[in-house]
């Protein structure tokens, strides 16, 4: 079995779960409540902004040159495409000011950062693959389920259930099973502990936009 199977297998629960968090319920209802969404967006644009500096990371620290314009590709599209949906909510929404990173964001992208300078770089390329596959399937998943027309939230859906986005997350996923190959059992296992790790933080990212969390002091 390919690792990329073993480590979706073992994610499996928790992607499931995040199927089910009202975040993405209300999402596919066209009911999520407009603050929580623009709180969404506002900490996605602080994420995605260090998200594009890990992949940069990873890309430095690749060892094969084909692996190493990928990242850098990836590095760009976070920020080029992903933002520009987050600018036409910025504006939709009239969202003006920059927020502080909440705790869960921080959370998660300094777990991103630490994997993609400090760790094994297979293990920071399992690290981020989440972001790429969650979003894909969760995209899917609430492209069949969505039962509303003019959907406040259409965009969003059409962006990461789209096939641009499906392209670039089936080849995160070929490459993190090339260099998985090379990878010793116990390395594969590290591997598959980092991708669970950031599948749970995926789970925490979108908590943390439905309760709109806040610094506690
Ligand atoms: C938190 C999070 N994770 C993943 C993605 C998709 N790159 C995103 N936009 N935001």
């Amino acid at each position: 079995m390919s690792w990329t199977k073993k480590a979706w297998e073992a994610g499996y629960q928790i992607y499931e779960q995040i199927t089910s968090m009202p975040f993405n319920q209300e999402l596919i209802a066209g009911t999520l409540d407009k603050e929580k969404f623009k709180f969404y967006i506002a900490q996605d644009s602080l994420y995605l902004a260090e998200f594009s500096r890990a992949l940069s990371l990873i890309a430095g620290r690749a060892h094969h040159t084909e692996h190493v314009l990928e990242f850098a590709r990836f590095a760009e599209g976070a920020v080029v495409v992903e933002h520009a949906l987050h600018a036409g909510y910025f504006q939709k929404f009239g969202i003006t000011e920059t927020l502080p990173a909440s705790p869960s964001c921080q959370h998660y992208t300094h777990y991103l950062l630490t994997k993609a300078a400090l760790a094994q770089v297979e293990v920071a390329m399992a690290a981020v693959l989440p972001c790429f596959w969650i979003y894909k399937e969760v995209g899917d998943f609430i492209y069949q389920q969505q039962q509303k027309e003019n959907n406040p939230y259409q965009e969003w859906i059409d962006t990461y259930a789209g096939e641009e986005f499906a392209g670039i997350v089936e080849r995160a996923i070929k490459i993190c099973d090339e260099v998985a190959e090379s990878c010793t059992p116990a390395q594969q296992q590290t591997m598959t502990d980092a991708f669970v790790m950031a599948t749970k933080l995926e789970w925490m990212f979108w908590d943390s936009a439905y309760r709109q969390e806040q610094w506690p002091l």
